[in-house]
């Protein structure tokens, strides 16, 4: 994503939920500091994933993104018809409990890190996101990681290591991710835009994460079936 064409969208997301965009750019900063590749211990470095190659199996490949609807586990088994999975922060446990690899993990570090930091060491890419309301966790955890496997993000302006595949949920910067890569076709597992248990916050986040995953297609020319029969309600972020 050039951030020229997120910059818009971005602005209309931190009007929204009220966001400070200078608590995301420090939080980023923060990211950037401890990722910083310096070879030392204190800043040991970060996945640079077009040096490293370690998202070229995407290109042109199927790549499930699972989300964490509560009726994940029920449908896991969904992702078998993908090359690749993209799980979204808790997403992750219930594929690796079902005996399903995992092939990169998107979390903004709220739920589960200690499943981010366990993949890291297996080899597997974290998309590790910083913003403003999670800078004591990224601290916490960005350097448990192994460096070599952490994509430190933001969805502020990218700067150094730290980039910007755009989208805002986990779940749908999964999405947004997959598409940077390459992905040929994004099948979606575990989402549910309209679930009644989750907090009117999560709820807002998840509108959100639908609109933007609606810009998506739009901007792939393809159609998700996961909006299908929501497309009337949505409007281009
Ligand atoms: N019904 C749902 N409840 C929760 N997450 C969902 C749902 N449907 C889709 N998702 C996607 O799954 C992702 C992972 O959700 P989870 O609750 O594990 O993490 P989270 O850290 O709270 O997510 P986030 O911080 O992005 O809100 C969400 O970011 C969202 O994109
Ligand atoms: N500043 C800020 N940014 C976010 C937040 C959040 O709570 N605060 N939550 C997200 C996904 O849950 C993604 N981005």
């Amino acid at each position: 994503m050039n951030f020229v064409d997120w910059e818009p969208v971005y602005e209309r997301l931190l009007a929204d939920f009220g966001y400070d965009r200078a608590g995301d750019e420090r939080a980023r900063d923060i990211l950037a500091d401890l990722t910083r590749s310096g070879g030392s211990d204190a800043n040991p470095g970060a996945l640079d994933p077009e040096a490293t190659g370690a998202f070229d199996t995407v290109d042109g490949a199927t790549v499930a993104v699972v989300g964490a609807a509560p009726g994940l586990v029920d449908e896991v088994e969904r992702v078998a018809a993908a090359d690749l999975v993209f799980a979204a922060s808790t997403a992750a446990d219930v594929c690796l409990d079902a005996g399903i690899g995992v092939d990169c993990m998107v979390t903004d570090l709220d739920k589960n890190p200690g499943t981010a930091r366990e993949l890291t060491r297996e080899g597997v890419p974290v998309a590790a996101h910083a913003h403003g309301d999670n800078v004591p966790a990224v601290r916490e955890w960005v350097p448990q990681f192994d460096s070599d496997w952490t994509l430190p993000t933001t969805q502020a302006a990218p700067v150094g290591g730290v980039r910007n595949y755009g989208g805002f949920t986990d779940g749908d910067r999964a999405a947004f991710l997959a598409d940077a890569f390459g992905a040929e076709e994004l099948l979606f597992v575990g989402w549910a835009f309209d679930d009644p248990d989750v907090t009117p916050a999560k709820a807002r986040k998840l509108r959100w994460a639908e609109r933007l995953l609606y810009w998506l297609e739009t901007r792939r020319g393809e159609r998700f079936g996961v909006l299908d029969g929501r497309r009337e309600s949505l409007v281009l972020p």
